[in-house]
């Protein structure tokens, strides 16, 4: 460690002496005095040591929130210590074409700062009793320590850690890999530590250009977006927390999770994608909300599989039976087999969303999907809560538009006048046109690819022609049915109130003439 030694170098002869008279005593001092000895010998060298130092931890809050100054020092540093240290890590990759470096554990570097030098180490203590565990755990300490000469304590204080902190920002986004998180089930958890989230690059290739979706609603979202992205001096304003959530709903295939992909390339956001049926408690969900980084999208897919949002939810009609068969059943299953194991509630989900925009600064984006937007509680999609409902719906001529010129490079044919016409008299979700235009081989053309389309979205509109006339006979059948079944009812009705008319007329004739038999009797 050559740092040090320069370090020690600027000591002085003080220390030197110092250090000299700590041997030479050590050697001739009784041995039961050993331990008074190095008392006062520490004190006087703290006294003649010259340097202060400060430590970040890479933790900080009862080891809640990791620290954003750590990470900006470490950027900072990264760019120090590529020319400077002897061992670097590399740390992440940027694009998978460039390792991003940074100096190791008990590496140290020197850097001038308006002509003071200053050292920075980087240091890891790893708990002393061995254990084995797959993630980092609560015995693992890192943090950077920086070393400067006493008299220069102001010019540290008042103006290089802010130098630090803003480079470092830059490094940081200039570097920055985004991250696709998922949450860990969590009996997985290992204290307070990083191991809530698992993640992956974020390398999802949706863009608003490649969304394919009404034009003016895909323009009006982008708007909001980067509106929201530039407000923070309007949320201080205003004395909103910096924050908005998105509901998106529609049927299966109409590109809701594609809309999620193509905000966080927008804005250049971290995903964190939260599956609550891996939450045990409504608690672990909030210590989960408040592990998240600011410049992220907190994700629930499939709200309404999700949570029991309300005490009925259990309860189906038959109705909700059929529709959930429709949509992915084997997903379904395994989520409301995982839900069984899950406490987590709707007021706990409510308190978790509310109290992550009271504790977090930082910009976020909370976005629920669902296919069944009537299911969901209205506390939960409440304006404030979920500032934004969206329908994401059947593909439209603007999406197919967008389709027809990313996947086959044409903005008009002579069959796009019948396929607007076939889209507005039929549903196909925007994933079925996607799978009709995309070419199927090397001989698919153009022409192929939009044949291919027309002919599908005819079936389709055949299909819902012979479903809707099935429908129909079907309920015309019933009627026929219960009118059949009701004729002998009505037949019988009939039939008896006849009887009682006789019944009566006869009767009041039998009592007359009874009447006038008895007369004459009398
Ligand atoms: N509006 C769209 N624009 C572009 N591609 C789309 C769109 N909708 C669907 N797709 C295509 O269809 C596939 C499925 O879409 P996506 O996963 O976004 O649907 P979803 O609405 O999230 O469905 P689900 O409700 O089942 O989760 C995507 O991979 C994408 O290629
Ligand atoms: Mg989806």
């Amino acid at each position: 460690m050559a740092m040090v030694g320069e370090m020690w170098s600027h000591l002085g002869s003080t220390m030197g002496t110092l250090m000299l008279v700590y041997t030479v005593f050590k050697q001739f001092f009784p041995h039961h005095l050993q331990g008074s000895f190095e008392k006062y010998f520490n004190r006087i060298v703290r006294y003649a040591y010259p340097y202060v130092e400060i430590t970040f931890d890479e933790f900080t809050g009862e080891r809640m929130k990791r620290s954003e100054a750590y990470s900006r020092i470490k950027s900072y540093l990264s760019d120090k210590s590529t020319a400077s240290a002897k061992r670097l890590k590399a740390d992440v990759v940027k694009d998978s074409q460039s390792a991003v470096l940074s100096m190791d554990y008990n590496e140290e570097i020197a850097e001038e700062f308006q002509r003071v030098k200053i050292w920075w180490s980087a240091k890891r203590t790893l708990s002393k009793t061995p254990r084995i565990a797959i993630y980092p755990t609560d015995d693992e300490k890192k943090s950077y320590k920086l070393t400067v000469h006493k008299r220069h304590r102001e010019l540290i204080t008042q103006s290089y850690i802010s130098h630090v902190m803003k480079e470092g920002k830059e490094i940081e986004t200039r570097n920055r890999q985004r991250k696709l998180y998922s949450n860990n089930p969590s009996q997985d958890w290992d204290g307070y530590r990083s191991n809530k989230w698992s993640n992956v690059l974020f390398e999802h290739p949706a863009t608003f250009d490649t969304l394919a979706m009404d034009a003016k609603l895909k323009e009006e979202i982008k708007n909001d977006l980067i509106k929201f992205s530039k407000g923070k001096d309007y949320y201080a304003r205003i004395g909103k927390a910096w924050k908005r959530g998105y509901l998106f709903y529609g049927p299966p295939g109409t590109g809701k999770s594609s809309m999620i992909a193509a905000m966080a390339n927008l804005l250049n956001y971290d995903v964190y994608d939260l599956e609550p049926t891996a939450v045990k408690e409504n608690t672990e969900l909030r210590r989960l909300s408040l592990d998240t980084s600011s410049k992220s999208i907190i994700v629930i897919e499939d709200i309404d599989c999700s949570i029991d949002l309300t005490g009925q939810r259990e309860k189906k009609t038959e109705k909700d039976g059929n529709e959930d068969e429709h949509s992915d059943p084997v997903t379904k299953r395994v989520k409301d087999k995982k839900k069984k194991n899950s406490k987590v509630t709707l007021s706990g989900l409510l308190n978790c969303i509310d109290g992550l925009w009271s504790s977090c600064g930082g910009e976020r984006i909370i976005v629920f999907t669902t296919n069944y937007v009537e299911k969901l509680d209205p506390a939960l999609i409440r304006r404030g809560r979920m500032d934004k409902h969206i329908e994401l719906s059947y593909c439209c001529f603007d999406a197919f538009k967008v389709f027809a010129k990313n996947y086959l490079e044409v903005d008009s044919h002579s069959l796009f006048g019948e396929i607007e016409s076939l889209l507005g008299e039929t549903n196909m979700t925007p994933a079925d046109v996607a799978e009709n235009l995309m070419p199927k081989s090397d001989y698919d053309d153009v022409e192929t690819c939009l044949k291919r389309l027309v002919e599908a979205l005819k079936d389709t509109k055949e299909e819902a022609k012979k479903k809707v006339e099935d429908e129909a006979r079907l309920m015309a059948e019933k009627e026929e049915e219960e009118k059949q079944r009701k004729k002998p009812e009505k037949e019988e009705k009939e039939q008896s109130g006849k009887d009682v008319k006789e019944v009566k007329e006869n009767g009041v004739a039998k009592v007359g003439e009874e009447v006038k038999e008895i007369g004459v009797t009398h």
